[in-house]
């Protein structure tokens, strides 16, 4: 069984370990806090160890703490590390450049995987690229491990501050426009949890209408916007008030951030 090793077990790292099937891998996990990690191990079915054990004895080490702190784990780490184990960086603003440089190893085994919150229910939209010295074996179980929690795509790695911006970030976006929707319910009198229920409930369908239709967005909008009705009155409302530029500003802002996060 092909053991899993997670180094920070914070919101991705219990999102992800929680989706996986247990009889598949053998999940070790370590933290900052031993007793802590001990506590996490125990609910996630999996074994608490020191991150010289996690190194040792882990054929892909699951890299899910912050940026910030990431060069530092890196480093202690990488005296135990040997061409045998595969990295697997979930953090933003690290390119595979930037981790082969802090690994200090020469042709280590490297993979990016850029996740989202919605893995907490199985429903990540995750992107992955591998750097060349990764085996077939090692890539599957990559895929395997983010397919257990959502999609994966094949991105090229120029694409991944892009696709950070608009899958990694997007759902801190969508949350805020769901809660908007549902402010603008309790405006107009409904109770907000009744409000933020019925607005997630249409925000669901709504993508679920784009991929079961096929149908490009605005067709949808113009299919929904009656002549001289109350749709269209709201569409040309948002956008003198710039909806579209706005969202592209936020992206742009986000995708740069993740360009100059180190
Ligand atoms: N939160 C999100 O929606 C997403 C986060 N990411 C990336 O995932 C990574 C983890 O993010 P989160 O889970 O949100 O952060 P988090 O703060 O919830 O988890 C990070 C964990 O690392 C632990 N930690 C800190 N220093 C450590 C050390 N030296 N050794 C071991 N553990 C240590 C912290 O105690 C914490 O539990 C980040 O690099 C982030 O860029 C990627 C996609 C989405
Ligand atoms: O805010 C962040 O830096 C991370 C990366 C993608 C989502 N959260």
């Amino acid at each position: 069984m092909q053991k899993i090793g997670f180094i920070g077990i914070g919101k991705m790292a219990t999102a992800i370990i929680a989706g996986l099937d247990p009889t598949r891998f053998e999940i070790l996990i370590s933290g900052r806090d031993f007793s802590k990690t001990q506590k996490q191990a125990q609910e996630l079915s999996a074994q608490a160890v020191t991150q010289h054990e996690l190194v040792t004895k882990s054929d892909l080490i699951v890299l899910a703490v912050k940026p910030q702190v990431l060069p530092k784990v890196l480093t202690e780490l990488s005296v135990d590390l040997t061409s045998d184990k595969t990295l697997v960086s979930i953090a933003a603003g690290l390119t595979l450049a930037d981790l082969t440089e802090l690994a200090q190893t020469a042709h280590q085994p490297i993979i990016r995987v850029m996740p989202n919150i919605n893995a907490q229910i199985g429903q990540s939209t995750s992107a992955i690229v591998k750097n060349d010295f990764v085996t077939d074996q090692a890539y599957q179980a990559t895929q395997e491990i983010f397919q257990a929690v959502g999609s994966v795509h094949e991105i090229a790695e120029k694409d991944f501050s892009t696709f950070a911006a608009i899958a990694g970030s997007s759902p801190a976006f969508i949350y805020m426009f769901i809660d908007a929707l549902a402010r603008a319910g309790v405006l107009h009198g409904l109770p907000k949890d009744k409000a933020t229920k019925i607005v997630a409930e249409t925000v669901q369908a709504s993508a679920e209408m784009i991929l079961q239709s096929g149908e490009n967005p605005w067709s949808l909008v113009d299919k929904v916007s009656s002549p001289g009705g109350t749709t269209v009155a709201g569409v040309v409302s948002l956008e003198q008030n710039h909806f579209i530029g706005t969202v592209i500003d936020a992206i742009t802002a986000t995708v740069e951030k993740e360009k100059n996060l180190k």
